[in-house]
């Protein structure tokens, strides 16, 4: 049987690649006009009507319910237009399955109930993969997906560069497996703010986390090759369902391990969303205080903030938020390492966090395979 034909879950990434291809084209069009009065009232007539809106970011969510995978629902955090045909609030679905079936956006238009803040939604729930990320607005569809979803019954894709008992994270190309990651981003927009890429992946390597032996992905960091300033990480998500579980901390984690393997002092893209800065105050807290207290700095009575820089992998700029987070920072920029020590004995005290002797929180070392 010829799963794809068969398979009711379909996406709307080629048509939307050449529309977003078009919208960029736009844009610089109009960025070009700006000079000249005349041409940028032109070339704004021009322009479809949400031309504005390139980056799928919209004020509000507009899809209720993300039902993930068979068992899992739960609210969207972010709106987002990229799921949606050009223009309309109709689910972009282009492709017919072979199965007769009505197309999405021609069924009749979805039944609201209740209160005034539903009724703003443009999808009461999406219906999206666990395994592969594609996506429909008819249950019945996910649920014949998920029969045949290829990532499902075979291996993940990409090449394993860390299996422990417990964790097993996987490296995907964005060249390679440029469908999984162009509806990974998709996803992603749901719960993260500023997310502004969604179909040029093939620059970006996706490092994406599973429990050791199961398919499911519960997280995902993206990685942009061609980061000017060499970030170590681009966008992080863990998803909703395994949050405050350390994931995203071991993710963090891993991806500092990366970046020491290529003598980079360096650290993630900014600005960082809310989350993102709690989760990565966390590991930089931990970190820090670690190698000051029982680490390689223990037996120093100062230390300079390029000392600790270097010392754990992390760019002095966020060395410094951290330790004025901590308010372990003098108006002199010097460290008060006894402040340190006592926020330290705190957090083992509460039990929170173990960290082995080679300052890792999360990651075990003999489980990485990172060398290529
Ligand atoms: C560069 C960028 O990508 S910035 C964008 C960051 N990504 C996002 O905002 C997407 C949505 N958010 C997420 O996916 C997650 O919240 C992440 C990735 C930021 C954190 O992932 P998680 O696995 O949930 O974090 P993790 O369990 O490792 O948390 C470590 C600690 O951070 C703190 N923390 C994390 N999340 C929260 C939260 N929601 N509320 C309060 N504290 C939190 C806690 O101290 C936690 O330890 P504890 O649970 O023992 O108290």
């Amino acid at each position: 049987m010829d799963n794809e034909k068969n398979d009711p879950v379909v996406t709307n990434i080629v048509a939307t690649k050449d529309k977003v291809t078009t919208r960029v084209l736009a844009i610089k069009r109009s960025k070009k006009a700006k000079k000249s009065k005349v041409a940028k009232k032109t070339v704004q007539k021009k322009l479809p009507k949400d031309e504005n809106e390139l980056y799928g970011i919209l004020d509000e969510p507009n899809i209720n319910y993300v039902q993930f995978g068979v068992d899992k629902r739960f609210h969207t955090w972010y709106g987002t237009n990229v799921y949606f045909e050009n223009g309309s609030r109709d689910l972009g679905i282009v492709i017919e399955n072979n199965l007769n079936r009505e197309s999405p956006t021609k069924k009749e238009p979805m039944k609201k109930k209740g209160t005034s803040e539903k009724s703003k939604m443009w999808l009461d729930t999406l219906f999206v993969c666990e395994y592969c990320f594609k996506y429909t607005d008819i249950e019945q569809h996910l649920i014949e997906h998920t029969k045949i979803c290829k990532l499902k019954n075979n291996c993940p894709p990409g090449k394993i560069k860390y299996k422990s008992p417990k964790y097993t994270i996987r490296r995907i190309k964005g060249s390679k497996h440029s469908l999984f990651c162009q509806c990974l981003c998709l996803f992603t927009k749901l719960f993260l703010d500023n997310k502004s890429m969604y179909f040029k992946v093939e620059n970006y390597e996706f490092y994406m986390l599973y429990e050791t032996g199961d398919n499911k992905p519960m997280g995902f960091f993206s990685k942009d090759l061609l980061s000017y300033q060499q970030n170590n990480l681009a966008c992080i998500l863990i998803f909703p369902p395994y949050q405050r579980r350390q994931l995203g901390t071991l993710l963090i984690e891993f991806s500092y391990k990366l970046s020491r393997l290529q003598s980079l002092i360096t650290g993630p893209e900014l600005p960082l969303s809310p989350f993102g800065l709690i989760g990565y105050m966390y590991y930089w807290s931990n970190l820090i205080a670690y190698e000051v207290i029982d680490g390689q700095l223990s037996n120093r009575s100062t230390i300079s903030l390029n000392e600790l820089s270097l010392t754990t992998g992390i760019r002095t700029s966020d060395v410094v938020m951290t330790l004025k987070h901590l308010d372990c920072l003098d108006t002199k920029n010097r460290i008060n390492i006894q402040m340190i020590r006592e926020w330290f004995k705190k957090q083992k005290a509460s039990k929170k966090q173990t960290i082995d002797n080679a300052g890792n929180i999360m990651i075990e070392d003999e489980y990485l395979l990172i060398d290529d």
